[in-house]
């Protein structure tokens, strides 16, 4: 007897058909894309495909003009405001410059979201935030009353790391976190999101241009192509799959991206200029 086929896990998050634009510029037109549980999918492409526009749309900071954005099967536009609050507080967000409070301490920043959600003694909070700081590699003894802007950009990135796994979440967002840092901490934030996923079943979507970020963090690859450059009937998504299939893609297109070879895009963008 046949063994019946395995039916494959829902997505948490699923892009179907989805289309956005701003005026007249269309950035995302018919993009469709799944990302299971506890995977964690890195989105590349040129600047101004459309990469951030895909993380706002999951957590229903944008809506799409025409098709849906689903999160765990329900569709992002018919949330309510309390079931998009509730979807939120369960998703981690790092922003590309770490979006902390300037006028609150690096305690308060990690503790806000835990104080926002509400019912958690405030021993509890200390505890939470230390045992955060601690995992991204922060003393809390020396940190807690530092404000944010005496800290420096991998701090940062870290502090904005510990305030969102604070709140435990099931999923994160990453927007560009290694932007703007050194090799070195650009490989301690890799590592922060290998064993963040590695601790807990998070199911992680992480933008960047690093490829070394690709190859460390990413399941799986999906790399957006700008929609004014695409050809008649071709898809905006350009290649989803395995890290190591970038190199040996068919279209050249991939191959040339992940390879940061410029070609004839420095003319190409002056023909647009004129
Ligand atoms: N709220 C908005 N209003 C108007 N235009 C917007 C808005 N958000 C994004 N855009 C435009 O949409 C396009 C895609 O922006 P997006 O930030 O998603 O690009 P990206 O692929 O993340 O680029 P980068 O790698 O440079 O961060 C850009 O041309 C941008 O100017």
């Amino acid at each position: 007897m046949n063994e019946p086929a395995a039916t494959p896990p829902e997505p948490v998050i699923r892009l179907a058909n989805a289309s956005i634009g701003f005026g007249r510029q269309q950035v995302l037109s018919n993009v469709s894309l799944d990302i299971y549980p506890h995977q964690t999918v890195v989105l590349i492409g040129e600047s101004g495909c459309g990469k951030s526009v895909t993380l706002k749309l999951v957590v229903g900071l944008l809506t799409p003009t025409t098709g849906e954005v689903y999160f765990e099967g329900k569709p992002v536009r018919r949330m309510r405001e309390r079931e998009l609050t509730a979807m939120r507080l369960r998703v981690g967000f790092l922003f590309q410059q770490a979006a902390l409070f300037d006028s609150l301490s690096v305690y308060d920043n990690v503790a806000f979201g835990l104080r926002a959600k509400g019912g958690i003694a405030d021993e509890a909070v200390r505890t939470r935030v230390r045992e955060r700081l601690e995992d991204v590699g922060l003393s809390y003894k020396k940190v807690e009353n530092q404000m944010p802007a005496e800290l420096s950009g991998g701090m940062r990135k870290r502090v904005g790391l510990a305030r969102a796994l604070a709140l435990a979440p099931d999923v994160m967002l990453y927007d560009e976190p290694t932007t703007g840092l050194d090799p070195i901490m650009t490989d301690v934030i890799n590592e922060l999101i290998l064993q963040t996923r590695q601790k807990r079943p998070v199911t992680s979507l992480v933008v960047t241009h690093e490829m070394r970020t690709v190859q460390k963090v990413a399941d799986r690859v999906i790399m957006l192509y700008p929609l004014a450059r695409l050809k008649p009937g071709e898809s905006q998504v350009l290649y989803d799959g395995p890290p190591e299939g970038l190199r040996e893609c068919a279209d050249q297109r991939v191959r040339q991206f992940v390879e940061g070879e410029a070609r004839d895009r420095l003319s190409e963008l002056r023909a647009d200029n004129e």
